[in-house]
């Protein structure tokens, strides 16, 4: 991966699928640095919330110092169109971590857009080798795992797949440049390295809570306390979203096999409850009556 130390923000115009959490991250990321996004969502409401969500997040980044002086934000467009990704020089794909939506998505978005447009995808689990199958040119495919919150993590885990030509390295690499990400590039797997450690840490958690060891601050305490985690792992569930946790779970048990990943009862019964995290309010944090303090 290359980076082109010059680049002007207005070389990329990016179409970003997916308006949830981490959509909205990422187009707050982009275009607090100044990049034009075109975000795309199935459902209207949904884009309408994260119109309101991407100035709030932008509103963070800025309090926090996380954006570059000086530089003009982009602009944020707003689509249920998936053809709305035509004029993009790279998409990101950051729909839900269900395989078979991922597959839809990515075939038509590929299928949508010129050679040489650059197509990533924000997965959590799904390796980049068979989502490479399901798009027309698997060499213009490449994992960015931005992190969240994605405007002030910097580093990001880029997941090179064995189709992934140099070509699209370099191409990744002057987009992460031009958002001021800093990366580290690993090979391909179920869940890479972030994820392949931190699900089945937080399913862990989540299981000596539900066997009544400890409460989830107990729990959350002893891990900043005594290792220093900065959250804790069930304030990261919280944040990422159990709903999206308990999917990856499921991506990653299925792939590996691997029984620490098959999601624990208590994960399980709080998405049947509707208790998703931050998204929704409650999780295993309640977020109603602490606005203020919880956010972003
Ligand atoms: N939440 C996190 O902290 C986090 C971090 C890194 C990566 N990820 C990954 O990023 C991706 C998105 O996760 P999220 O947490 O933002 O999920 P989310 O559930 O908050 O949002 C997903 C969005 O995708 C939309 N969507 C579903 N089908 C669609 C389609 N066919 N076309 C367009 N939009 C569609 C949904 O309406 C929803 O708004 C997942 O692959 C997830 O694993 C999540």
């Amino acid at each position: 991966m290359t980076d082109t130390p010059n680049e002007q923000p207005a070389q990329h115009r990016l179409a970003v699928i997916g308006a949830g959490v981490m959509g909205t991250n990422i187009t707050a990321l982009a275009t607090g640095h100044g990049l034009d996004v075109t975000l795309v969502d199935v459902d209207e409401e949904t884009l309408t919330t994260a119109r309101r969500t991407i100035r709030h997040k932008l509103g963070h980044a800025q309090l926090m110092n996380a954006l570059p002086d000086g530089r003009p934000r982009g602009t944020v467009t707003t689509t249920t169109r998936l053809d709305g990704i035509t004029g993009a020089t790279t998409v990101i794909e950051a729909v839900v971590e269900i395989a078979e939506v991922k597959r839809k998505v990515l075939a038509e978005a590929s299928a949508l857009t010129a050679p040489g447009t650059l197509l990533i995808s924000n997965t959590s689990c799904v390796p980049v080798d068979e989502m490479a199958g399901w798009v027309v040119r698997g060499e213009e495919l490449v994992g960015v795992h931005f992190m969240n919150p994605s405007y002030l993590i910097k580093m990001v885990e880029v997941i090179r797949g064995t189709a992934t030509a140099d070509t699209t390295m370099d191409a990744v690499g002057s987009l992460l440049h031009a958002l001021g990400r800093e990366a580290l590039v690993v090979n391909d797997a179920p869940g890479f390295v972030i994820n392949r450690l931190l699900h089945p840490l937080i399913n862990r958690a989540a299981l000596l809570v539900q066997e009544g060891v400890a409460t989830a601050e107990t729990v959350d305490g002893l891990l900043e306390g005594c290792l220093g985690h900065t959250t804790g792992p069930l304030r990261t569930a919280d944040l990422i979203g159990i709903d999206n946790l308990v999917d990856s779970l499921q991506v990653l048990h299925e792939r590996t096999g691997d029984p620490e990943c098959a999601p624990c009862e208590l994960m399980l019964q709080k998405v049947a409850d509707g208790h998703h995290g931050r998204k929704t309010g409650r999780g295993f944090y309640d977020y109603r009556t602490a606005t203020k303090r919880n956010t972003p």
